[in-house]
């Protein structure tokens, strides 16, 4: 039996839910469509019990004590919060590295990565005070069913493939989606092997940026660019990034630029200790 259990509000348990029964597609909808409804912060997908098999790719899953350093550092970076709860939500085209992201942070192995295919959460709590962490599959099909993750969302993590030179367009109107919404904090990781589509890529969405920055309801909202992927030699440098979005020009809100590669968790937590103070300092 899988459950699927809605914190706050709801708690669905689906019967067999496993590779015989019920498929993985069937649960995720449902997932969805509940999100739909209850907006709320936190969702957990126990695969609790192992018999029924895997539930791969796009579960949740709470992850061990022994494997959850990462985020456990972060959670205590947080832990001056007087909310009881914080949410990260990872989103972005497919293949730009979320995923790995995630398992970096929980400090899982990053050699075997599959595409997700509905979402992954990791969750860590310590004293009655939780960090949420959601990764949300990048594919066209899933991509509608992204706002249903954004309610109470504190800080959204935005990975894009910036290699991938067919999508560029694509991926600077989803970036410009996601702040249209108003979330209170956007981390955009970069990547790219060449680096003249990165400046490109940087280009186009500092253009939405700056569009977007000047609507009075995201006033305010801290802005990170982490550029990913770095590990790549033909990997532009965060310098280049920052130029290309017009990073400077923005006046109205702290932001800031950090080189990661989700790959080596090289810049990771640089990254994500900005991210904890920007969430602790919006909280005071
Ligand atoms: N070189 C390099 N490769 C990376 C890095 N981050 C991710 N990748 C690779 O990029 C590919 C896609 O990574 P995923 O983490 O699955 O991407 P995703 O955004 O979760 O994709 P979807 O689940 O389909 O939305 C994998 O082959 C990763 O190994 C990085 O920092 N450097
Ligand atoms: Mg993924």
């Amino acid at each position: 039996m899988l459950y699927i259990e809605m914190f706050y509000r709801y708690v669905y348990i689906f019967p067999r839910c496993s590779s015989e029964g019920r498929s993985l597609s069937f649960v995720f909808e449902l997932c969805h469509r509940s999100m739909c409804s209850v907006l709320t912060s936190a969702i957990y997908v126990h695969r609790c019990v192992q018999r029924h098999g895997p539930l791969v790719t796009g579960g949740g899953v709470f992850v061990s004590y022994s494997q959850k350093m990462g985020l456990l550092s972060i959670l205590r970076k947080l832990k001056s919060s007087p909310d009881q709860e914080v949410r990260i939500l990872l989103l972005g085209l497919d293949n730009g590295g979320k995923t790995t992201l995630l398992k970096q942070l929980a400090s899982e192995d990053v050699s075997h990565i599959t595409p997700t295919q509905g979402f992954n959460v990791k969750s860590v709590q310590s004293q009655g005070f939780r960090l949420n962490v959601w990764d949300i599959g990048g594919q066209r099909k899933i991509r509608p069913y992204w706002r249903n993750y954004f309610e109470n969302t504190d800080v959204l993590i935005y990975v894009i493939d910036s290699a991938d030179r067919k999508r560029f367009e694509e991926t600077g109107q989803v970036a410009s989606v996601c702040l249209c919404l108003g979330l209170p904090g956007v981390l955009l990781i970069c990547s790219s092997e060449p680096p003249v589509y990165l400046f490109a890529c940087a280009h186009v969405s500092g253009q939405e940026l700056a569009e977007l920055l000047d609507e009075e309801k995201l006033s305010g909202v801290p802005v990170l660019v982490f550029a990913n992927k770095q590990d790549l030699l033909t990997a532009a440098p965060a310098s280049e990034i920052a130029e290309g979005l017009n990073l400077h020009t923005i006046r109205d809100r702290i932001w800031q630029i950090q080189s990661c590669s989700a790959l080596t968790g090289e810049g990771v937590q640089d990254g994500m200790t900005w991210v904890c103070k920007s969430i602790n300092a919006k909280r005071k």
